[in-house]
């Protein structure tokens, strides 16, 4: 049995479903690369079928990545399958995956269908999907929890049809590793003609277990490992695939096991994921948490100053985290910015070095230092701007003190127009928020407002995350400056430009549709 160990993502598939607010096809492109540089084999783009926007970023992700396979969900139903299909045919190869449940719970209570009916269902699915391509995956929705003969018969069957990979998820993270393994174990044992599939397991975190039974499951056979950057996914998540990988690479000596992955790409892609999410990582989360590599108490750091490894398995600069020499400050040049941005794993043509500096200096004439976090931040933040965005924020001043309502006021460049408005508020972010109201004339729900620092001291950037509801859909924006009324007008600003766009998609959808009539 081959040792390489197939990875694929679904970050912006199962990691999507457990967004408040779902990403732009701008936002997937950057993930998508990133997971691309990042030598992830597989990456599930979407669900074609579930929305117009899922199939256009489904699309333009299958046009953009060459490096990796781009693969895409349908459930066993020819009209999903035909989605999947016209979404991904831009590409040469593409892969479709088409899932039905298998355990007794589903296929009673959700499918309302006996097991035979679902045999057929699935079988029927992975022929028409051949129809298409040669790669397909089939997948046993919650497998942890399917009779084992049951579960055999199907993987038969699914091989027989035409799957070239077979899933078998903990749908609902119900297993435990030895469980978890035992079952692929069987499968092998079991089903006759099992090397003719790469056996693939998706596991579920609901009892803190994804990555404990994924590794076993790699123990037992399976091949293809499905997970999630920083393990985010429905309900409690999916396997971390950056611990996965930090799992193969650290204990080869104990699996035996290779994959594709570049681990020095990791620590860059969870920050981008966990910013363009509005997902922020649990400081102790293994490898990418803030404090994975730190140490607090004297007998260790005394040990790692003796010898680094008494107490680190892995090194910070294995997963793409490098430690600075050079001070950044507003007497740095273009030089230094541009070397540390390729230590941090950046490549010239993820920035324009022109505008970080001039976003550099702004900042380091503020706060003195700037840090990597401050960096990368600046860069997050102008990878989200639009040159031509319809609202543009111009000027912002803020009255607040303790005794009286604030006052702000505000100037946008709307389209080609500057208008400029004022309000009183409860506090400084009200009332700029009512005057930006006034200024556009629209008033939008917010549902979530959150600030945070971006780093520590006083004079760390405020970041501030806003959600908000428009016609149903829910939007994020994110706003980063040294004054926290600024990045909360940008935030907002940010909503209504991505409004604005969606409502443009809209009127051009509905011009079309009177068109064809
Ligand atoms: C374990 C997972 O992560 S599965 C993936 C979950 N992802 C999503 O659900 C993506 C977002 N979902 C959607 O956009 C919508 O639910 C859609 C477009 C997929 C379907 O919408 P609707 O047609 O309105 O159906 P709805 O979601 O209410 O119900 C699901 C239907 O699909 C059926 N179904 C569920 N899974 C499957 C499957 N794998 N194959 C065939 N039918 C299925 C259900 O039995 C139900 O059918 P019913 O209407 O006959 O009872
Ligand atoms: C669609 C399948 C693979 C899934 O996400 C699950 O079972 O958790
Ligand atoms: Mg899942």
């Amino acid at each position: 049995m081959s040792d390489q160990v197939i990875l694929f993502d679904t970050t912006l598939r199962d990691g999507e479903q457990a967004l408040a607010a779902s990403l732009s096809v701008n936002e997937k492109l950057q993930i998508a690369r990133a997971l691309e540089r990042m030598g992830i084999d597989i990456i599930e783009a979407g669900f074609p079928v579930s929305s117009p926007g899922d199939f256009d970023s489904v699309r333009q992700i299958a046009a953009t990545i060459k490096n990796s396979r781009i693969c895409a969900l349908s459930r066993a139903v020819q009209g999903d399958i035909d989605a999947a299909a016209q979404a991904l045919n831009i590409a040469d190869q593409f892969r479709i995956h088409t899932f039905i449940s298998t355990s007794d719970i589903h296929v009673e209570s959700k499918l309302k269908r006996d097991f035979s009916q679902v045999l057929e269902m699935a079988t029927g699915a992975i022929k028409y999907a051949r129809k298409f391509t040669d790669d397909v995956e089939f997948s046993c929705e919650d497998a942890g929890r399917t009779p084992i003969d049951n579960l055999c018969r199907m993987v038969e069957e699914a091989i027989k049809a035409g799957a070239r990979t077979v899933n078998i998820p903990d749908t609902v993270g119900y297993t435990s590793p030895s469980e978890f393994g035992g079952i692929i174990t069987n499968l092998f044992e079991r089903v006759p003609n099992i090397h003719q599939a790469v056996i693939s397991v998706h596991c579920h975190d609901d009892l803190g277990l994804s990555v404990a039974n994924s590794i076993a499951a790699l123990e037992a056979g399976a091949r293809q490992v499905e997970g999630t950057i920083n393990g985010i996914g429905e309900r409690a998540g999916n396997a971390a695939l950056e611990e996965i990988i930090m799992i193969l690479k650290t204990r080869q000596d104990r699996f035996g096991l290779h994959c594709n992955a570049n681990p020095t790409e990791i620590y860059r892609t969870s920050q981008q994921v966990s910013q363009l999410c509005n997902m922020p990582i649990q400081s102790n989360k293994a490898i990418v948490g803030t404090n994975a590599f730190s140490h607090s108490s004297g007998i260790h750091q005394d040990g790692v100053l003796k010898s680094q490894n008494t107490y680190e398995i892995m090194t910070p600069e294995s997963i793409g985290l490098v430690r600075n020499t050079l001070n950044l400050t507003s007497r740095s040049g273009r030089h230094v910015i541009k070397h540390r941005m390729a230590e941090l794993g950046y490549r010239d043509s993820d920035f324009d070095l022109d505008v970080l500096y001039e976003r550099f200096l702004e900042l380091a004439d503020k706060k003195g230092q700037v840090f990597d976090y401050d960096l990368e931040a600046l860069l997050f933040f102008e990878n989200q701007k639009e040159a031509d965005a319809h609202f543009q924020l111009r000027q912002l001043n803020v009255q607040a003190g303790s005794n009286h309502f604030a006052t702000g006021s505000v100037e946008l460049q709307i389209g080609d127009q500057i208008v400029a408005e004022a309000a009183t508020g409860n506090g400084p972010v009200d009332s700029v928020y009512r005057a930006i109201e006034r200024a556009t004339g629209q008033h939008i729900e917010i549902q979530g407002f959150d600030i945070g620092a971006q780093g520590g001291g006083h004079d760390a950037l405020g970041k501030v995350d806003v959600t908000a509801e428009f016609e149903g859909r829910t939007f994020h924006g994110m706003g980063l400056s040294t004054d926290i009324v600024e990045a909360s007008a940008q935030a907002l600003i940010r909503i209504y430009n991505l409004i604005h766009r969606q409502q443009q998609i809209n009127a051009e959808k509905s011009k079309r549709a009177m068109e064809e009539v």
